[in-house]
């Protein structure tokens, strides 16, 4: 809260469940949000943890958090998110909102929504979007109904596209369909059981000024009071193995080194674990891997443009471009305006399914080519051409990137809530797991990843594994006396019997 400016890094309000006493060393694999508010929670939280994170990237941490403030450093050039980049601001409280007021970072809404539908020269925003924002909202609600009635289970796009396509349905102005066809779960192949129509709410958001590695930033350094999180870079993490004997877990890294801990928290993205990148000695149950198989993992990307002057409406926050073709969908369809963000004349273009992919093969020079036809398509060539140069390029390649393989896990047709909760359960003893992927809970957002660090975090410091040897051990007691108990009872009955069998 604003009042509560003592706050530390990583704060929750619930104590943990049970706080452990001796001296413990925990390794955390893999410095995203999650393994750093894993690591933060624990350094700060009990002297008692010796905490050490190894991060396979040798020039940065973060992980899905990239903000860039690397290119051009004499040119005083604007901090700007390749990853994550907005907190999500409706409904549920965001923690990361909360941790960031908290720590005197200065955050802004995204403006308002623009429509732009480039082939009807029409442009809908304000009390002209209002209308088709509902009737977007109507189309989804009756998709997901259709999604229900199916026999077989849809994706958002199958349920959608019935619902446009049926002619009993009244659509009364088509660009409701073209904001839905520019929607996430659309574009990436969500499964139509969940509730999607909170991706609408593009602007529902909040963006850090600085950027999100302000985030990351302090929690690996911590509050003044606090200890700094010990980071090693460049260190890839290949096998993890479980030492059942001795209690322990040892890490084997490429470089050949090892280390040995009493708890490992893997924090590496879903993509590393099911590729097979990263082993484990013994290997994980099959539930494990079979989840992983189902959950599915995007493939999306980012693209910035700074140019000499911003040419597009000042006040709008995101551009939504209405697209024609299937091949166009997920194809920068959606645009942030970062002039109000990072007072460069920039923008931030997103990609997603197929049109991600592409984008990753084209040479910068395609690249940009792509950007400006698609900004020409939205904007006309007058305005472009008041923009000037292209100042900058910066684009994203999560999909190739060896550490990420793609962005976050999604729904996917065929997948289960339980299958990320599978990944929250420790590996006993002493093997725990933190990441977007481990709760379904707002998987495939930072809040998700931090809030899964944090729950980590308390798994090791209750020392969840003891307690499940001792829940184990409880059990195997009350069925050991349970079962005397019928021992007892059956040999009494049998006395009762003989006794009687005598009397008779
Ligand atoms: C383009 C894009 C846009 C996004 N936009 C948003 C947004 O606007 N809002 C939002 O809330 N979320 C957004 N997200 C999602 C968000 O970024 C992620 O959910 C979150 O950052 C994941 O954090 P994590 O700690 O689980 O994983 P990561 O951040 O991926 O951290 C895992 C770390 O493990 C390291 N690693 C991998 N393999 C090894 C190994 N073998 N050994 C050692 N280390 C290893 C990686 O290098 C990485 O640093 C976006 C994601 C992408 C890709």
């Amino acid at each position: 809260s604003k009042e509560d400016k003592t706050k530390h890094v990583g704060d929750k309000k619930e104590e943990p469940i049970k706080k452990y006493d001796l001296p413990k060393n925990v390794v955390v694999i893999g410095a995203g949000m999650a393994g750093l508010a894993a690591a933060r929670r624990l350094t700060t939280d009990r002297t008692n943890f010796t905490v050490y994170v190894y991060e396979a990237r040798r020039e940065r941490f973060g992980g899905r958090v990239w903000t860039d403030k690397l290119t051009n450093p004499r040119a005083k050039g604007p901090e700007v998110d390749l990853g994550a980049f907005t907190l999500t601001a409706g409904g549920k409280n965001n923690p990361l909102i909360e941790l960031a007021e908290g720590l005197g970072l200065k955050s802004i809404s995204l403006g308002e929504v623009q429509l732009l539908i480039p082939w009807e020269k029409r442009v809908l925003n304000g009390t002209d979007l209002t209308p088709v924002m509902t009737e977007a909202l109507k189309i989804l609600e009756l998709a997901k109904n259709e999604s229900k009635t199916s026999k077989i289970e849809v994706s958002v796009k199958e349920a959608v596209d019935a619902v446009i396509s049926d002619e009993k349905v009244h659509i009364a102005d088509i660009a409701s369909s073209y904001l839905i066809h520019a929607s996430r779960p659309y574009v990436l192949g969500y499964s139509g059981k969940y509730p999607m129509s909170y991706h609408l709410g593009f602007a529902h958001k909040k963006v850090l000024l600085d950027g999100m590695g302000e985030l990351t930033d302090r929690l690996l350094s911590g509050d003044l009071n606090e200890p700094p999180i010990h980071l090693g870079l460049s260190k890839v993490a290949r096998q993890i193995k479980i030492d059942r004997e001795k209690n322990q877990v040892v890490v084997r890294f490429t470089d050949k080194s090892q280390v040995v801990a009493d708890s490992v928290v893997v924090a590496v993205p879903l993509s590393v674990i099911s590729s097979g990148d990263l082993q484990f000695e013994p290997i994980l149950p099959k539930a494990y891997y079979e989840a992983a198989s189902e959950m599915g993992f995007t493939s999306e990307n980012a693209v910035i443009v700074e140019f000499e002057n911003a040419f597009w409406p000042h006040n709008i926050g995101v551009f939504v471009r209405a697209v024609q073709t299937d091949a166009e969908k997920g194809q920068l369809q959606t645009w942030f305006n970062l002039k109000p963000v990072s007072g460069a004349p920039a923008l931030s273009g997103y990609l997603g399914g197929k049109a991600a992919e592409a984008f990753e093969k084209l040479s910068d020079e395609e690249a940009k080519k792509l950007v400006l036809s698609v900004l020409l398509e939205m904007f006309g060539e007058n305005a472009l051409s008041q923009g000037g140069k292209v100042v900058r390029l910066q684009r994203s390649a999560w999909i190739s990137d060896s550490w990420s393989k793609g962005a976050t896990t999604y729904p996917k047709v065929g997948s289960h809530p339980s299958m990320w909760d599978i990944f929250s359960e420790p590996i006993c003893p002493g093997l725990y797991f933190a990441g977007e992927h481990t709760s379904f809970d707002d998987h495939g957002t930072l809040h998700g990843a931090y809030l899964s660090g944090l729950r980590a975090a308390d798994q090791v410091m209750g020392d969840l594994c003891e307690q499940r040897r001792l829940e184990r051990e409880e059990m195997d007691r009350r069925k050991r006396q349970a079962q005397m108990e019928e021992e007892k009872k059956g040999s009494s009955q049998e006395v009762d019997e003989e006794d009687s069998k005598e009397e008779l």
